[in-house]
């Protein structure tokens, strides 16, 4: 599964989704990433459409609720068969247990329950947006080691964060826990909204375990063309 870039299907509807997925070769198995803009419009059943498909997913829906709301909706979410989804850490160590809580009683006896990691701070947050937003005083490398210190607690699997502070990570949890990037800009492309960026084969070097891609292959004129390019630099294949 790491060794495939997971691709942000930021599309307004599947319509837009299948047109996309149509460019690559039918038997290529992808690992992709439901978002707030699909989910909101097409619900669960576009997780099963890609599930059937052979994709594997990650349900990015963030949530951060009380604990109560968040386990109830993580039961709802442990039945689609999803290989990967979300908390906000900002939530709290209580709100993210019940988290877990939730999904291992949604998952069907037999079946994986599916990862469970929580956002530490938005890759499109720099510093002094989170100092000055948030009222947070510390570095932002100390506020995302930070929760990730508590999501381990927890009992998560691992964090969203973005490369430049996996080290930073990596010193304060255990080996198997995960660090999953968005953020990711191969070096001739635009970084859009994004503030705290890496290159694939600079993620791949410092550690992260899984990538996320989005606009630089979604917006591509040739889709397939760039993902192979991604995915090739991130296996040092480049
Ligand atoms: O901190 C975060 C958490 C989630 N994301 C999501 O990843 C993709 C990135 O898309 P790009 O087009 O490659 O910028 C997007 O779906 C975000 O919702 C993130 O970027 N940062």
């Amino acid at each position: 599964m790491m060794n495939r870039p997971i691709i942000a299907l930021d599309f307004p509807s599947k319509v837009e989704v299948f047109e996309f997925l149509n460019q690559f070769p039918a038997e290529e198995k992808l690992f992709v990433k439901v978002g707030m803009e699909l989910f909101y419009k097409e619900g669960p059943s576009i997780v099963s459409e890609l599930t059937e498909l052979g994709h594997d997913v990650f349900l990015d829906l963030k949530l951060h609720d009380i604990p109560n709301t968040v386990k109830s909706a993580m039961k709802n979410i442990a039945s689609l068969g999803v290989a990967i989804t979300n908390v906000h850490a900002a939530g709290g160590r209580e709100m993210m247990t019940a988290a877990l809580e939730g999904l291992k009683e949604g998952t069907q006896t037999g079946k994986d329950v599916p990862k469970l990691i929580a956002v530490t701070q938005l890759t499109s947050t720099s510093e002094e947006q989170m100092q000055s937003d948030q009222l947070i005083k510390v570095s932002l490398e100390e506020s995302v080691a930070h929760y990730a210190k508590m999501t381990e607690l927890s009992g998560l699997d691992g964090v969203v964060c973005s490369a430049l502070e996996v080290s930073a990570i990596r010193e304060k949890t255990s080996e198997n826990f995960i660090c999953l990037t968005p953020g990711i800009r191969p070096s001739n492309s635009e970084k859009g909204d994004q503030k705290r960026v890496m290159t694939p084969s600079e993620a791949k070097a410092i550690g992260s375990s899984y990538i996320v891609v989005g606009r630089p292959i979604t917006q591509s004129e040739t889709p397939y063309e760039s993902y192979v390019q991604i995915k090739n630099e991130w296996n040092g294949e480049k």
